[in-house]
């Protein structure tokens, strides 16, 4: 067995671990990164974030082009060449990879590639993915970013090949013409949106009554209003099984609002979170804790247990999204090299790509009013928006600030509507830089834009909006 010296060793090259690592070694530290797959990137560049807005994107075209026909252009129906889609996703991830592969050249960061397993605090055996032979790496600290995998139910026959996880629903092999959707979650629904777009017939089971549980009910009523010709929801409704058959897959259901007959489907994409890898690393060979989850016990400068090895991104548990697992990344690397810095965020920012989108940052309403909080709720409607009507999106758009009352501050903000991701940008950097509703509605917003909702929002707190009627106008006899 070969073996190989770091002073650093990160385990997974996904957003998380690249960005610790490229981090390390802007920082002086020599470092190692084992990666069981041929291109850097993880899940979220190849199975995951990116691939999935590849095809947002193409879904979102056609979708345009069909609207347009209430302005008077008409296109005629298009032609889908699913191959040339998965071709158009495929290459956008292959830039993006390549261009983290010329990076960690460029930094000089060693990509081993295999498959780790700890064999003590200090060192793990790699099995090399293209040959049979085993490399010892030690280390003086490591930083496990070993990410997570669609969690899987022992009642679904997940081998059948109709049976989708979301890495399946990526590679567009074929359009169902009926797809069961397992799930309500951010992951699903995105899919089930290209999906829809392109032709298959969406069926959406949710145990609960609201899809993206979590996200506040004002902000998810519009979300579902406008998507009640796109998917069919079932709420309130299980699987009760799932039986592959010649003819498709047949699924029968239970719960209050399920369908009393079973119902046969071509696909079925079972989305039903994530399960964290932390269980698969031989980490029993350490004092590091690890849960029956598979998640890891961090402190707030993602420290394990053991002194010098530290975890970030999914395997350290919610919110599994990218950019957490990077700034977690950039801390864990600084705290190696010796700064004093924690991970202490004001806000992790949610996006669903959806149509529309749906976007929200710090607080919400549900956990403001759980908090015991004394806050106000200012809502702009996108119906008084001149972008949002120039471009026929105000239906479906709504901007939300939540203020505490006490001290004007903001602690929360959500969107739903047309590009609610890029707009919610301005509420994280308000939310990080602790800015009261003065700050936001003193800040002059470039007219007609869908951005400055937020700053009519932060006037309706403040008392100042004339663009709606005032609430808290001085009242004249
Ligand atoms: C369909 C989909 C869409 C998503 N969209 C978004 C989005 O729009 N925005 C967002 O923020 N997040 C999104 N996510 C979530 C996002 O992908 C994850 O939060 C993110 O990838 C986590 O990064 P990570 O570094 O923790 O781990 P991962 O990206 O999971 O990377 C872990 C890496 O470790 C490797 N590995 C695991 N064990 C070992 C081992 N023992 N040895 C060697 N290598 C190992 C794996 O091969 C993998 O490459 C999406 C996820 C999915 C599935």
């Amino acid at each position: 067995m070969t073996e190989i010296k770091t002073q650093v060793l990160v385990i997974g090259a996904g957003p998380g671990g690249y960005s610790a690592a490229f981090r390390c070694a802007d920082l002086g530290l020599e470092t190692t990164i084992v990666e069981r797959y041929s291109t850097l990137g993880g899940v979220c560049l190849n199975v995951g974030c990116i691939p999935s807005k590849a095809l947002l994107h193409v879904a979102k075209v056609v979708e345009e082009a069909k609207h347009i026909e209430k302005a008077g252009i008409f296109y005629e129906e298009p032609k889908i060449d699913i191959k040339k889609i998965a071709e158009y996703k495929s290459g956008v991830v292959k830039k993006l990879t390549g261009g983290l592969d010329a990076m960690a050249k460029m930094r000089k960061v060693n990509h081993v590639q295999g498959y780790a397993t700890f064999l003590d605090e200090h060192s793990v055996e790699v099995a090399l993915t293209n040959s049979d032979e085993k490399t010892k790496i030690t280390f003086e600290y490591c930083i496990i970013a070993a990410g997570s995998q669609s969690s899987k139910m022992s009642f679904i026959p997940h081998e059948d090949p109709r049976i989708w996880d979301s890495t399946d629903a990526l590679e567009v092999k074929e359009i169902p013409k009926k797809l069961l959707i397992l799930g309500g979650g951010i992951i699903g629904l995105e899919m089930g949106t290209v999906y829809s777009t392109l032709g298959s017939q969406v069926d959406v089971a949710i145990r609960g009554e609201q899809l993206m549980t979590g996200t506040d009910a004002d902000i998810i009523k519009l979300y579902t209003k406008a998507n009640s010709n796109r998917f069919n929801i079932m709420s309130k409704t299980q699987t009760q099984s799932i039986i592959p058959k010649n003819e498709g897959v047949y699924v029968e259901f239970k719960g209050e609002n399920a369908p009393k007959e079973g119902i046969l489907y071509d696909a079925v994409l079972v989305a039903l979170g994530r399960s964290a890898n932390g269980n698969k690393l031989g980490l029993e060979n350490t004092n590091v804790e690890v849960n029956e989850q598979g998640l890891i016990k961090v402190d707030n400068q993602l420290r394990t247990k053991v002194n010098h090895i530290f975890a970030i991104g999914d395997i350290i548990g919610q919110p599994m999204l990218a950019h957490k697992a990077v700034h977690e990344g950039h801390v864990a690397a600084e705290v190696i090299a010796g700064h004093k810095v924690f991970f202490e965020p004001k806000q992790i920012p949610s996006i669903a790509y959806t149509f529309p989108e749906i976007a929200w940052a710090g607080m919400t309403e549900t956990e403001a009013k759980k908090a015991g909080i004394n806050y106000e709720v200012s809502t702009f409607p996108w119906s008084a928006s001149g972008r949002a009507l120039a471009s026929d999106v105000s239906n479906t758009g709504m901007t939300k600030l939540i203020f505490d009352k006490d001290t004007h501050q903001l602690i929360g903000g959500a969107l739903v509507g047309e590009n609610a991701g890029e707009l919610l940008g301005e509420i994280s950097l308000a939310l990080e830089m602790d800015c009261d509703a003065e700050d936001i509605a003193l800040t002059i917003h470039a007219h007609p834009t869908l951005h400055e909702s937020i700053g009519m929002a932060a006037e309706i707190f403040d008392g100042t909006i004339t663009d709606l009627p005032n609430a808290k106008a001085v009242k004249r006899k």
